[in-house]
């Protein structure tokens, strides 16, 4: 290494200015892999299609309908919905760079008629009428919000009654100490991320938000693998990575995702939950 760790653990990779760098290093889903078990050898871009299949399959949503994509990244997972279940998508991100590749994607994939992308912040009411939408979900964005109650109360104002919220997120369900609890610090603060909820806040939080906890489950295992591979991509590319970001930038992430993959942390969960009718 050429810096020290702590040099390493402060410095902050800007995770907004660097779009190219993610895709490089893992895929334009900007999500973790899901294998299905051991025998499951599938690539990540196989792997990250296959988290996103799982999160479409729960929406249940139908042609003709609409979802909202909360944190849309680049509009892979929204425009693979479009394409395999012929629903309409609104996708928000608060990067307006990001809603500008997405646009141009869908509209190179010919789906700017059935996926729109807009920059919106969902800290903020959301730029939609009420119940405008049959079905949301959020892969992998909650995490970077402040305030996931405000996000969620935003979202449900725009769903309709009975309409499925499909999310996931990081979460803790044991109190992390030593490795453990200095591998989730070095993965959060090398992307500025967080906070992390506890298992136990997460049913009273959707209650208090307009929706009913239908569904969870803990897919920590089937998606763990993705930071040994993060961790291999990195190696691979880490003379271009070092001269575009610096020591100790790839220095961070090489630490968040060794400890990430020696210590099954962090925790990920899927849940599915359903807007109230009365809220
Ligand atoms: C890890 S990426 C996931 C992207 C996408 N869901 C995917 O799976 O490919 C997190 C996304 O959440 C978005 N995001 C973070 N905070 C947000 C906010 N307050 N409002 C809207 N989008 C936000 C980021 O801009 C980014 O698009």
């Amino acid at each position: 290494m050429s810096t020290t760790d702590d040099q390493a653990a402060e410095a902050k990779y800007d995770y907004k200015a660097d779009e190219d760098m993610r895709t490089d290093v893992w895929d334009e889903n900007l999500h973790v892999g899901y294998w299905s078990g051991p025998e499951d050898t599938s690539a990540v871009e196989v792997a990250t299609d296959q988290l996103t299949d799982f999160v479409i399959e729960r929406t249940r949503i139908a042609a003709g309908q609409r979802l909202l994509d909360v944190g849309c990244g680049l509009g892979k997972p929204a425009r693979r919905a479009a394409e395999r279940t012929g629903c309409g998508v609104a996708g928000i991100s608060d990067d307006p760079a990001q809603v500008k590749r997405a646009n141009e994607a869908a509209e190179g994939a010919g789906a700017a008629e059935q996926v729109k992308f807009l920059h919106a912040d969902a800290m903020e009411p959301l730029p939609f009428g009420a119940a405008e939408f049959d079905a949301a979900w959020a892969i992998e964005s909650l995490v970077h919000m402040p305030d996931r109650e405000k996000a969620f109360r935003n979202i449900a104002a725009v769903l309709k009654p009975g309409a499925t919220l499909v999310a996931t997120d990081f979460f803790e369900n044991v109190p992390l100490d030593g490795a453990r609890k200095e591998a989730v610090d070095a993965f959060l603060g090398v992307a500025s991320l967080g906070p992390i909820p506890r298992l136990d806040d997460y049913p009273a939080l959707l209650r208090s938000t307009g929706f009913e906890l239908v569904e969870f489950l803990d897919i920590t295992e089937n998606t763990h693998r993705t930071y040994a591979l993060l961790l291999q991509s990195l190696y691979d590319t880490e003379k271009e990575l070092r001269a575009d970001h610096g020591d100790a930038v790839f220095d961070g992430f090489v630490k968040a995702f060794k400890g990430c993959a020696e210590s099954l942390v962090p925790r990920y969960m899927l849940f599915v939950a359903r807007r109230s009718a009365d809220s």
